[in-house]
């Protein structure tokens, strides 16, 4: 990419290039009055990009669309998806373009995507658009994600279009510039497979070995392992949030990715009060995406993978079948073990030793914290300072403040180390009550508490000094089970 004064970025078009049925040409929408509301100067750098080039007009041209060079091609790509169960042969983005791809600093290829950057080929009704909050709520979470060492999209800048978008009332419009390993999705494999192009399915599942999972390409057979790496990172992605009690919101196929980063931070959040029935998008009346039910629907998506993969798995029906259902059976043990070693870290326990004590604690504690609604992030940096010998703030925690502690004796005779503890439980994460905030203020011009809250979660552990009411649950007036619609 040629004619930016302060930098020039290089981006290779393989995906358009490779799957040419996959991808449709877009352009994006006109911004009439840009303005860079936050952006990421430390991925800018790892991107090679100048973060003082990414401000100049042409640089925010960039972070848009709108300034597009001759050589790229920005393609709205296609995708299907099962959402909420039901069945959408034909989705893709609707309001997002992949510009194309770069290499970091760190040889690293690296997808530049814009969401809310104007209406595709796949919008059917919709208007293209995004609206600031729902991108600076994408920009805070997923920068939070990253911060606690959890595999996810990146958020480079959201730019304020100085449109207005409707929603339920008039809000003010964004772009947000994406960065990610890749945008393949279960439902990318769900669009190939629909096609009944067997050519096209090939040419995918390569694509995404040689993207996301290369070791599988050595192997006898690629496109099963293909499908194992995909279990293995969802296992241990999925694993990653139950630890951390995100609740992703919309686990649609769609919104599943094969390079196993987290996407789309619709209407996302973090569970306070512990309740596995924890649920935050507003839509999700059945619970289906619920905190406690992650494990099962990552399951459930990727049979979905599974079986657009079967033509590629063995030319007799019933035995890939086999295969498939052999391989999606290793996600149980996976997550299972992910989530045990998981726990352990968080209690302070080595990674083996007294395998029945500590498989019962583990099993006693959802029950114990579920009964008295307590803040799943603040417990575990209590419970730390039981290991140091004040149980006050674990007793605190309960309405019956002698609860605990049958199950806070037995797990000391562990001799849990309260140092690693705090570096595996965060403080602070983006509390629903502190990213509302942040929103509305940014809605309203004020981007202070979006950049204030942006430093506390992005140093994850740290106890930072005067910064008390981040780590602190919500006002009850707030109300911990409010949902979101996220767009
Ligand atoms: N305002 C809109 N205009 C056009 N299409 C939209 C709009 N909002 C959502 N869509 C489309 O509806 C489908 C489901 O949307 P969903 O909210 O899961 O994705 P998204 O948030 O737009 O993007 P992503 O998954 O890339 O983060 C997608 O095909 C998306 O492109
Ligand atoms: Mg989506």
């Amino acid at each position: 990419m040629k004619g930016i004064s302060q930098f020039t970025v290089t981006l290779d078009h393989r995906f358009a290039r490779e799957l040419p049925e996959m991808a449709v040409a877009g352009q994006a929408a006109p911004v009439p009055d840009p303005r860079v509301l936050v952006l990421d100067e430390a991925l800018a750098a790892q991107l090679g990009l100048d973060a003082a080039g990414l401000r100049t007009a042409e640089g925010v041209g960039l972070l848009v669309g709108t300034t597009v060079p001759e050589d790229a091609r920005p393609v709205a790509q296609a995708y299907a998806g099962h959402q909420f169960g039901g069945y959408s042969p034909r989705l893709g983005d609707g309001r997002a373009l992949l510009l194309g791809e770069l290499v970091d600093v760190d040889g690293r290829v690296r997808d530049l995507h814009l969401k809310g950057s104007g209406r595709t080929p796949f919008a059917r009704g919709g208007d293209g658009l995004a609206a600031v909050g729902p991108m600076l709520r994408e920009f805070i979470v997923s920068n939070s994600m990253h911060a606690l060492g959890i595999p996810t999209t990146r958020s480079l800048a959201v730019v304020a279009t100085g449109r207005t978008v409707l929603r339920e009332t008039p809000q003010p419009g964004a772009v947000l510039a994406r960065v990610a390993a890749g945008h393949l999705r279960v439902g990318s494999f769900q669009y190939a497979r629909a096609t009944d192009d067997p050519d096209l399915l090939r040419r995918l599942a390569d694509h995404a070995i040689s993207r996301h999972h290369p070791a599988a390409a050595g192997v006898a057979q690629p496109y099963l392992a293909l499908f194992e790496a995909v279990v293995a990172a969802q296992a241990a992605l999925i694993a990653r949030w139950m630890l951390v009690g995100f609740v992703h919101g919309v686990m649609n196929t769609d919104n599943m990715t094969i390079s196993g980063e987290t996407i789309d931070y619709g209407p996302c959040a973090f569970m306070e009060a512990f309740d596995p029935a924890t649920v935050y998008s507003s839509i999700d009346h059945a619970g289906r995406y619920a905190y406690g039910n992650q494990p099962l629907v990552a399951e459930w998506n990727l049979a979905r993978l599974a079986e657009s993969l079967l033509p590629l798995l063995h030319d007799d029906e019933q035995q890939a079948v086999a295969l498939a259902v052999a391989a999606l059976g290793r996600f149980r043990p996976r997550y299972e073990a992910a989530w045990t070693a998981g726990m352990r870290a968080k209690l302070g326990l080595p990674a083996d030793g007294n395998e029945e004590i500590v498989a019962a604690l583990i099993g006693e504690l959802p029950g114990l914290l579920q009964a008295d609604h307590v803040d799943h992030t603040t417990f575990y940096r209590a419970l730390a300072t039981a290991a140091r010998g004040d149980i006050g703030p674990v007793r605190s925690h309960f309405v019956e403040e002698a609860a605990p502690e049958d199950w806070v004796t037995r797990w000391q005779t562990l001799g849990p180390d309260p140092d690693a503890m705090d570096r595996v439980n965060p403080l602070y994460i983006p509390r629903n009550h502190l990213v509302e905030e942040a929103l509305a203020a940014a809605t309203d011009g004020d981007l202070g508490p979006v950049e204030r809250l942006l430093e506390v979660v992005t140093a994850p552990y740290d106890e930072q000094a005067g910064r008390e009411r981040y780590a602190a649950a919500a006002p009850v007036d707030f109300g911990a089970y409010r949902t979101f619609r996220g767009t």
